[in-house]
């Protein structure tokens, strides 16, 4: 699945660096306003919320039409998320820049770009469209493709959230430099969610890094479980966007994560 995803990426790139190319792209980069802090707020007390911005996934189809990103993510903000995560890919999740912008024009939290990177074009799009966020997949990367682009996020002034689903890539992951570390309950390979994914890796984890927990909340005792084994962050998108209500679904997780009796990861 991975690769059929990537093929699609590398196409849709190569036809936008066609219309606009990195000179020009690096001047609307310079001229946004700087990225926020996001390692510093993932890093506050308390189980934070990454609340997603998701229309379709590759394996259910449409989750919400979501005709208004912009207010789903004032939704999310009001409800307390720490962040918000927009998911751009066009082809399998039905994102664009296009939301990036739009949600960020409205939220003051940190909006994470969530997207398959593969070129530092990528990466300057992100901040570009005005996010502080930019997720790294492991097992999209080479190893010293991920230096890279990693070396880009940062020196953009932005954070990189790096992306792992086994102990393998968590160890590249760390030899790269990463300080936030997504461990994705789902396979990006099967499509398939195994929660105890974030209970193997995390422990391992150095102290210094911020672990987030991605894929498969579906309301507060998965929050509870993952933050049980060390998670400063959960990542929702499904859980969120099929709800009636995604401010109060956003506010009782964070309710959860904020409550004395939740664990809490050690420094
Ligand atoms: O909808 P869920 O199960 O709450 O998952 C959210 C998020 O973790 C998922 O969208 C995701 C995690 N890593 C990704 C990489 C690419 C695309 C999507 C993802």
């Amino acid at each position: 699945m991975l690769e059929e995803i990537l093929a699609g990426v590398r196409e849709d790139v190569a036809a936008r660096q066609a219309r606009v190319p990195l000179e020009a792209l690096r001047e609307t980069a310079a001229a946004a306003v700087p990225a926020l802090d996001a390692y510093a707020a993932l890093r506050s007390p308390g189980v934070g919320v990454i609340a997603e911005v998701k229309r379709s996934s590759p394996s259910k189809g449409q989750l919400a039409e979501i005709p208004d990103p912009a207010e789903l993510a004032k939704e999310y903000a009001d409800g307390g998320a720490r962040c918000v995560s927009v998911l751009t890919e066009g082809r399998w999740f039905g994102g664009s820049l296009d939301d990036l912008a739009a949600v960020r024009a409205v939220v003051n939290v940190p909006v994470l770009r969530k997207d398959f990177v593969v070129s530092s074009y990528q990466v300057h799009e992100a901040r570009a469209y005005g996010a502080d966020l930019v997720l790294l997949i492991v097992a999209a990367l080479e190893q010293n493709t991920l230096v890279g682009l990693l070396e880009r996020v940062e020196s953009l002034g932005m954070t990189a959230l790096v992306e792992v689903h086994t102990e393998a890539e968590a160890d590249r992951a760390l030899a790269a430099g990463a300080k936030v570390i997504g461990v994705n309950a789902r396979n990006l390979a099967t499509l398939e969610v195994d929660r105890s994914v974030f209970e193997r890796i995390a422990p391992g984890l150095p102290n210094n890094v911020v672990k987030i927990a991605e894929s498969g909340v579906r309301g507060p005792h998965d929050l509870i479980r993952y933050a049980a084994a060390g998670a400063d962050a959960v990542l929702v998108g499904e859980g969120l966007v099929t709800q009636k209500s995604p401010r109060d679904a956003v506010a009782e997780l964070v309710t959860a994560g904020s409550h004395p009796a939740t664990p809490r990861p050690v420094r």
